[in-house]
This record gives C-alpha cells, structure tokens and sequence, in this order.
C-alpha cells in the first residue's frame, strides 16, 4: 500500500501554512482521544518556522496531551540561538500550554554522544516498552538541498543505524557540526510523518525523491528512504520546490 500523500500547496507560504497545522491538529485530536497523549518530533529550520508560528494561535488543540521532542538537535547550550528546542519553545511552546515536563531538550552539559544516550533515555519516559521501537505519533521534518534530513546526511554512516534510536553526529556539513539525530529505525516506525519543502533550492532533490530516475544508480538521499512501515507520509510543498516535478504531481 501506498501511504504516501504529495500535497503541492499552490496558494504560498500562508495556505501551506494553514494545511500543515490542520493536518498537525488533526492528528493530535486523534490521538489525545484515542491513546490519551500526542507525542510530535519537531525539525529546525524553516520548518519548524511555518509550524512554530502557525499553531501559536489555534484553540483546537489540547496542549497538556502533547509530548515535545526535536527530530534532531545541534549539540548546543539551550541559550544558543541555533538550538532547535529552543526555537521551538520561544516560538510556540511559551505561548501555549504544553507542560515544561512533556519537553524534552537535550542535555548539553555532556558530551555529545553521551547526549545521544541520554536522549534515548528522555525518549523512554515516554515510550517505555523497550522491545518496541518509539512510536511517535508525528514527525515533522525539513529537507536540505543536498536531500539531508533530520541531521542524517548523504554518504553518512548514520544512514545505515538500523539499531540505536538515536546517534551523535560530530561531522554535520550542515553548521554546526555536532548534533544527535533519530534514526530511521524511529522515523519509519511513526503514524504519521510530513516532510516540508519550500523555495525553488529544493525542486532538485524533490524531483530526484518523488520522481527518481529509474536508471540511476546513486544511493537513495536521505529524505528518500523515509518511507514510514505502516504510517502516513505526507509531503508539503510549494510550487517553488515541486516546479521540477512532471504535470502529473504539480
Ligand atoms: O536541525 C536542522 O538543521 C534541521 O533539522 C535540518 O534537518 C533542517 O530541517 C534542514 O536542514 C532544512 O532546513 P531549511 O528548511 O531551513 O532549509
């Protein structure tokens, strides 16, 4: 089966803005009646920006249900303008009412791959059973030019981490170089994943993912192989970065 929906938002930053947070609180009504919480992965850059400013306002969320963590985050201290829950927590959190608690930051003040363990050890308290993987209930993630995703980057040995939950990333092409990241393992194992491309830097590496050419022999990119086992995977996109894709997706 197919779970994958491509949406190509025609109407700019706004409407795409609007459709993402719909879907982001349908999914968390989903889930606060049926499973009592909702537990979101949130990406930095500019998506986390459409969604941060996005959901600030909506009252159609039960917030005390949400459990926050990041997809990946920069080894850096919380006051650091490049830490991504740190984002997260002044753009939206501040202004809504997600208990401090369901949070989860990473803790800086060790190294980082003792970050990485420790944050398998966050990701516990809320997915307890450890002979199942994490199950989140959505993830939101960005993709670079170069087809990265969360901090899992082409050619990287982390693409092949079929075990660890979470790895250090000491190496990032991306500034700055250390990181944690979740693994594939978790990300295809979520309900419900939405990628979000923007701006005309991705149409190549969008056009390479949803319209691989069939002779190639390179590697799939990172974003490529997020392919959720048995959840929904929904790509946002506007028509600057779906304008390589052939008539029959834009
Ligand atoms: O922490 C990070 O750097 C992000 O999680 C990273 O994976 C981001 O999503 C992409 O680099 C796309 O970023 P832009 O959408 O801002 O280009």
């Amino acid at each position: 089966m197919d779970n994958t929906a491509v949406n190509i938002v025609g109407g700019g930053e706004d409407e795409m803005r609007q459709k993402v947070c719909d879907t982001i609180a349908a999914r968390a009504k989903e889930a606060a009646a049926s499973r009592g919480q909702f537990t979101i992965g949130f990406s930095g850059g500019s998506a986390a920006k459409m969604v941060c400013s996005g959901l600030r306002s909506r009252k159609d969320v039960e917030w005390g249900k949400w459990h926050v963590f990041t997809c990946d985050e920069r080894h850096v201290q919380l006051s650091d303008p490049d830490s991504n829950i740190a984002y997260v927590q002044r753009e939206l959190l501040d202004h809504v009412g997600v208990p401090s608690s369901n949070v989860y930051p990473i803790d800086p003040s060790v190294d980082v791959s003792a970050a990485a363990e420790d944050y398998v050890a966050k990701l516990r308290k809320v997915f307890p059973d450890k002979s199942q993987v994490p199950k989140f209930d959505f993830l939101i993630l960005g993709m670079g030019p170069d087809g990265h995703t969360c901090s899992l980057f082409p050619g990287h040995p982390g693409l092949e981490e079929m075990k660890r939950l979470v790895i250090p990333i000491t190496d990032s092409p991306k500034p700055p170089p250390n990181r944690i990241t979740l693994t594939y393992p978790v990300l295809n194992n979520a309900r419900c994943v939405v990628v979000i491309g923007t701006g005309s830097s991705k149409a190549d590496v969008i056009k390479k993912c949803l319209e691989p050419d069939p002779g190639s022999e390179e590697p799939a990119l990172p974003i490529a192989r997020v392919f959720p086992h048995t959840g929904e995977l929904i790509w946002f996109l506007d028509t600057a970065s779906a304008s390589k894709l052939s008539k029959t997706n834009a």
